[in-house]
């Protein structure tokens, strides 16, 4: 019988740790039900004991989850597995999922400890946290770069204390896909209970290895692969989770493995993703990049009408790519506007297809051509700011030669609130605008990034916000086929999610 390699998803942990990446509870809420419809065996939902917010938003997602496993980050630490076990206990598969660093540049720096004191945390904890939850999964942290005899003797302790799943991070990225392989391999023949536990990978992209790395150590006995959709995570990010779901499905003549990823939804979760946390995806990213099934030149695109199979390995149609051709424009009605957005792989409640619709007649009249992509921004836009506190309501600049003037009217939790400013540019004046209606101490990071959706001057604009405040950073993005209107949208949605992370809902607790 073919294996199954579990996809255990840490687009929401992991994921997050990437600079700027941070979701709210209900953009987390959005990922999660479509990670399940994803067919991911386990979401993690956050670390716990790091925030309020983190815990809030692991319960919510526990109490949702249908299928999925759900599990919790914790350190070696009780009242971290304590926090953990609180959050996803609420789940129908609760996982408590427990680390700490086996290499001895972290153990000797990081945590101070000796290895006889990781072993006794390691006794310590995972008995603890199996005390609470059927179901442990233990990482050791660093794991490439730990002695593979201290390694053993860690791993067999997590077994005997009831850990179900080993986890052998390759933490900062360093393994190559030879000695990943080979380090499953060693693990699993030498460590006595190894036949107990499922082992896991988990891998950083800093030398661009992540999913090769990833796809060695399945080959070396690994039956668990950690991964986020479009590989956001810390640093240069993790192994993506599209890559591997398809390496693994169209490669299986080499690799003779199956997961339970549903293909067809990976675009749909990918440009949610790109959404809610306004990392977009570079065009050449496979599997989910905007040329990833596209053709320029010309030998190609002969071989393309004759057999596609000549120059495409898989079909649009099996990631999820729309290939509907329905034209939209403003003639276009309801009916044909729900096609297009089932197409896409929206399903939108009442109140929100109602909402898109406005904007995508607006937009028609704005706009000689309506394309996928704009549809995309649009619905993504509008869909993710329903419930912000701070809304947008009218903008108006008068810019030229001298400073530029700003009108805006903003509503703050029902009550609308107008400014007047000046500033260095448009830009500028609609941003000053908003610190004068809603003053706050956060500034804005380096990060105000412009994308045109589509080609033509009448495109309608993508903009991406950064703000930090005290250590933290949020990113808003906005769409709109004004690029002033979508600055402000952008600039407010990093605004409300900086409201929600300081656990703070009325708007004026921003300031100071
Ligand atoms: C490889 C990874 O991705 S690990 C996950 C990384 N994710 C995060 O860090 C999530 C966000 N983190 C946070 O919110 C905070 O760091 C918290 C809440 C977890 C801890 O905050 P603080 O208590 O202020 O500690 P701080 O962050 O300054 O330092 C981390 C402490 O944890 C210790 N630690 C680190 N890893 C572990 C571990 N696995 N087990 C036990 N202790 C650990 C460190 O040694 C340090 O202890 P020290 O203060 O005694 O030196
Ligand atoms: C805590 C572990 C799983 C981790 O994220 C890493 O080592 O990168």
């Amino acid at each position: 019988m073919t294996d199954t390699i579990l996809i255990f998803d840490t687009t929401l942990r992991d994921g997050e740790q990437s600079p700027g990446c941070s979701m709210n509870l209900e953009e987390k809420l959005k990922v999660a039900a479509q990670l399940e419809a994803m067919g991911v065996d386990i979401i993690e939902a956050g670390f716990a004991i790091a925030s309020e917010g983190d815990f809030e938003a692991v319960s919510e997602v526990a109490k949702q989850a249908d299928k999925a496993v759900i599990a919790s980050l914790a350190r070696a630490a009780i009242g971290d597995i304590d926090r953990a076990w609180e959050a996803v206990k609420h789940a129908r598969r609760p996982r408590i999922h427990t680390f700490i660093a086996t290499s001895p540049l972290h153990m000797r720096v990081k945590l101070n400890k000796t290895p006889e004191e990781v072993i006794e945390a390691i006794e310590r904890t995972v008995g603890h946290a199996r005390n609470l939850c059927e179901d442990v999964e233990w990482s050791g942290e660093d794991a490439t770069r730990s002695d593979p005899d201290f390694l053993a003797r860690a791993i067999e302790t997590a077994i005997k204390c009831g850990a179900r799943t080993i986890n052998l991070p390759d933490t900062v990225g360093y393994a190559t896909p030879e000695t990943y392989g080979a380090m499953f391999k060693d693990m699993i023949g030498r460590v006595p209970n190894a036949d107990k536990a499922v082992f896991s990978t988990h891998c950083h992209n800093d030398l661009g290895l992540a999913v090769a790395n990833t796809l060695a150590a399945v080959m070396g006995g690994a039956r668990q692969v950690e991964s986020t959709i479009n590989g956001i995570g810390e640093r240069a990010g993790n192994a993506s989770v599209e890559e591997i779901a398809m390496a693994i499905k169209v490669r299986g003549d080499v690799m003779p493995f199956r997961t339970n990823v549903v293909s067809t939804e990976i675009m749909k979760s990918s440009r949610l993703v790109q959404a809610v946390t306004g990392f977009q995806v570079q065009p050449n990213k496979a599997i989910v990049g905007a040329n990833a099934f596209a053709h320029e030149s010309g030998i190609h695109q002969d071989g393309m009408l004759k057999d596609s199979s000549t120059y495409e390995i898989m079909t649009p149609e099996s990631v999820g790519v729309s290939t509907s051709n329905l034209v939209m424009g403003k003639h276009s009605g309801r009916a044909a506007f729900r096609s297009k957005l089932e197409a896409l792989g929206y399903e939108l409640g009442d109140n929100a297809f109602q909402d898109a619709f406005v904007r995508f007649k607006a937009l028609a009249d704005a706009k000689k051509a309506v394309f996928d992509e704009d549809i995309v921004a649009l619905v993504d836009d509008e869909v993710l700011r329903g419930h912000d506190a701070i809304q947008v309501k009218d903008v108006e600049i008068h810019c030229g030669t001298g400073p530029a003037r700003a009108i805006l009217t903003l509503e703050i939790d029902g009550v609308e609130k107008t400014a007047a400013t000046r500033g260095n540019g448009p830009v500028d004046a609609l941003f000053n605008a908003i610190r004068t209606i809603v003053p706050h101490e956060a500034s804005m990071m380096d990060r105000y990034e412009v994308h045109a959706v589509t080609g033509g001057t009448d495109a309608q604009a993508e903009v991406s916000v950064v703000l930090s405040e005290n250590g933290r950073t949020t990113r808003g993005t906005g769409a709109h086929h004004d690029t002033m209107v979508a600055s402000v949208r952008a600039y407010t949605n990093a605004l409300n999610k900086m409201l929600v992370k300081r656990g703070k809902r009325a708007p004026d607790a921003m300031a100071g």
